[in-house]
């Protein structure tokens, strides 16, 4: 595995970016970072109280540095927040850093997988399956037109998830699975 790219993870809320990261990296015995993670630890601050204090919009700022700056590092797996691909400078430090993995699920696991979670601002509005079909939407086309793969994270566990990663990022990085 020592030929691989950075990865890059993209994708809404709920879809595992977090969880499958932690899990990829490990398995490839690289770097893991989570960018809303790095964001809080630099704030001392959870997200929403970064969203109190300084709106979507500081909270954005602080993002598109924060992928500026964590892109640039070599051979790491990243997880990014959900929305990170609304801006296109984001999207271009992706594509032009590294191989980007759209985890792709739908809007009735995000509801379960993000319940009980209270660290996600956005979904704090009475219908939250009507936030998330309206961010669906939205953002569903720019996770595509950022990605070099798609991944299903729906009805299946994060193990099966990162084994099908590593088999697709390697045919990617060696189409004809030769040895060096
Ligand atoms: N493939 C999966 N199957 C079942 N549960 C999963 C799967 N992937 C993640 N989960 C669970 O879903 C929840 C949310 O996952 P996670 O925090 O990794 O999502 P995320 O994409 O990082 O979301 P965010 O954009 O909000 O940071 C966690 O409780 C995690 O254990
Ligand atoms: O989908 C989003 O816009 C977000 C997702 C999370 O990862 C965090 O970055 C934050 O809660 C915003
Ligand atoms: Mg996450």
């Amino acid at each position: 595995m020592q030929d691989f790219p950075n990865l890059f993870l993209i994708g809404p809320m709920g879809a595992g970016k977090s969880t499958i990261g932690r899990l990829l990296a490990a398995e490839l015995s690289r770097d893991f970072v989570d960018s809303d993670h790095e964001i809080q630890d630099r704030c001392g601050a959870d997200i929403p109280w970064i969203f109190d204090v300084e709106g979507e919009a500081g909270f954005r700022e602080r993002e598109q540095q924060m992928v500026d700056e964590l892109t640039q590092r070599q051979g790491i797996v990243l997880a990014t927040g959900g929305g990170a691909v609304m801006r296109e400078v984001n999207r271009r430090a992706l594509r032009d850093r590294g191989t980007v993995i759209y985890l792709y699920t739908t809007v009735e696991q995000q509801l379960k997988r993000t319940a009980k979670d209270r660290n996600r601002p956005l979904l704090r509005g009475n219908d939250r399956e009507e936030i998330l079909r309206t961010m669906f939407a939205k953002r569903d086309p720019l996770y595509r037109a950022t990605a070099d793969l798609i991944v299903r994270t729906d009805r299946r566990g994060p193990r099966s998830v990162v084994n099908e990663i590593v088999r697709r990022v390697g045919r990617l990085v060696n189409p004809l699975q030769c040895k060096a």
